[in-house]
């Protein structure tokens, strides 16, 4: 079964302003380094630099990237702009306890843009490529809502107090970031109460809009635990 959508990805259009929310407020606990992974160093630059560099390639053409630090993080990501010379513009905003609270103290910083396409993205996802960035938005341009998703490549099995059960792995996807969504759309999505069952963006969003799903990458994983970094080293080195 193939839910993706086979649009092909259409250059940026100027109509339709795009903005990204790069969300880096998390503290790294299943990473257990010395301080948040974002910070960690990938090839010998910051994990969020590597990330903000992909958000940046003028193809993308985003008009504002608002990249969300936790709160006592804010002149450690400042000390490293320094010390690695970066100079691409981005404004920083401090997040929340949650990743829902992150994404939503982005979207505040968003509020002087009526209208537009903004693609939330791990700070942690820092080998997303273009191709998949684009899909997320020439989908969204359509959809209202899109999301990067890939098919599990392992069999999948639901475990109760009874045992476990097979799942139909073709029905099945993992999800990826970007999620890229009209502002407006997310707006009002946000605006409603946190709910534990809220993983990602597209989960907020469900109720109100369906979210089309496009083709992710393998190779766009997430940051978590040491030996990503070790693979995302080996995939950058490619
Ligand atoms: N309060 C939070 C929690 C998470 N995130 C961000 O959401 C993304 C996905 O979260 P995750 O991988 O869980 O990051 P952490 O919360 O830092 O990791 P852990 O759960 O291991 O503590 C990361 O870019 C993370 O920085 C965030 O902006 N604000
Ligand atoms: C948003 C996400 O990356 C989509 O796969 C994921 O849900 C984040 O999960 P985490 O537990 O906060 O890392």
């Amino acid at each position: 079964m193939n839910t993706y959508s086979n649009q092909a990805p259409k250059s940026p259009s100027p109509q339709v302003p795009r903005f990204a929310i790069l969300v880096a407020g998390g503290s790294g606990t299943r990473m257990g380094a010395d301080r948040p992974k974002q910070f960690l160093l990938l090839c010998g630059e910051p994990v969020l630099l590597h990330t903000l560099r992909r958000f940046a390639e003028p193809a993308l053409g985003v008009a504002d990237i608002v990249v969300v630090l936790p709160a006592d993080q804010l002149d450690t990501w400042q000390a490293l702009c320094a010390q690695f010379s970066i100079d691409i513009p981005h404004r920083l905003v401090a997040g929340g306890a949650t990743r829902w609270a992150s994404v939503k103290e982005g979207l505040a910083a968003l509020q002087g843009h009526p209208e537009g396409l903004v693609a939330v993205h791990d700070g942690v996802r820092p080998l997303v490529s273009r191709l998949v960035v684009e899909r997320t938005y020439a989908a969204a341009a359509t959809h209202a809502a899109a999301a990067a998703a890939v098919m599990p490549k392992d069999s999948v099995r639901l475990v109760s107090q009874h045992g476990s059960a097979a799942q139909n792995r073709s029905r099945l996807r993992l999800m990826q970031t970007p999620q890229t969504f009209e502002i407006d759309l997310l707006r009002r999505a946000y605006a409603m109460p946190e709910l534990a069952t809220f993983t990602d963006d597209a989960t907020v969003v469900d109720d109100l809009c369906r979210v089309q799903l496009v083709e992710g990458d393998y190779r766009n994983l997430k940051i978590t635990t040491p030996e990503d970094l070790l693979i995302a080293e080996a995939l950058l080195g490619l």
